[in-house]
């Protein structure tokens, strides 16, 4: 049972017995007790309204919050404070919903860094998981108001672009790619990626349109990583 319906059941109960404990008072001092009654009855069951009011304010914003709160953390990755792979498709969908409506581009850039096994073995973990977070971080500096940043799985990210055609989508790519080789990230090194950009064609389910992406970041990486490739537009 839901916390308000229990707040509400609690509350009429309480109102209940209060109402039968006034009625009861009323009718032992007053022979015509019943008019008497009904003002006073309806100041307490005001009372009580106010009172179960007050109750699910209390009790339910906490919960509200908590469940805010669990849901951020079920949809968002904590080391780099992306949303995750559920939390990026949840969005993607919603995305075309949005782009098929308003008959707006919508395109997807995926990230990969190369050869992040070597950066563990070499470097350990905990250097590893700063790159990750480094990465992220200047993947974000990259993005504009709209875009989304998640991250797929180990050392695979994705910007989700909206209102970008693949055209603007290669530009965003390559910009993150040069944003990323830049400058050194701490004793990792220079870090590269390779990119595979693919834009929605307005119909295909998403994961067609991710496995597109990917195929165009695995061409990528096959022609020598740190570089672009678009997936051949179905546009
Ligand atoms: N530090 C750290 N490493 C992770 C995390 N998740 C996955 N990895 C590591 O990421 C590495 C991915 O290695 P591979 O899939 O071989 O990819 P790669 O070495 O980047 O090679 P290419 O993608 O082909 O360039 C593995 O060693 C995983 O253990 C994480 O959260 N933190």
């Amino acid at each position: 049972m839901r916390i308000s319906t229990r707040i509400d059941l609690a509350v009429a109960a309480a109102a209940a017995l209060a109402l039968a404990g006034l009625a009861a008072l009323t009718w032992l001092d007053h022979a015509d007790w019943l008019p008497r009654l009904m003002p006073r009855a309806l100041a307490l069951l005001a009372l009580f309204v106010v009172l179960d009011r007050v109750l699910r304010h209390l009790v339910l914003r906490p919960v509200h919050e908590h469940s805010q709160a669990l849901r951020r953390l079920a949809l968002h990755d904590s080391l780099t404070g992306a949303v995750n792979r559920r939390g990026f498709t949840d969005r993607l969908q919603q995305a075309q919903g949005q782009a098929a409506l308003c008959a707006q581009p919508l395109s997807l850039v995926m990230v990969d860094i190369d050869h992040f096994k070597r950066i563990n073995d070499v470097h350990g973990h905990a250097i590893g998981d700063s790159v990750l977070r480094e990465v992220a971080a200047r993947l974000r500096r990259q993005m504009r108001r709209g875009d989304l940043l998640g991250r797929l799985g180990g050392e695979e990210f994705a910007v989700l672009l909206p209102g970008t055609d693949l055209e603007g989508a290669a530009v965003q790519a390559e910009l993150a790619r040069q944003a990323l080789r830049r400058e050194p990230v701490a004793v990792a090194g220079t870090v590269t990626a390779s990119l595979g950009v693919a834009q929605w064609d307005g119909s295909e389910p998403a994961a067609d349109w991710l496995e597109r992406a990917d195929l165009a970041l695995y061409e990528a990486k096959r022609l020598g990583r740190d570089r672009v490739r678009l997936s051949g537009a179905r546009t």
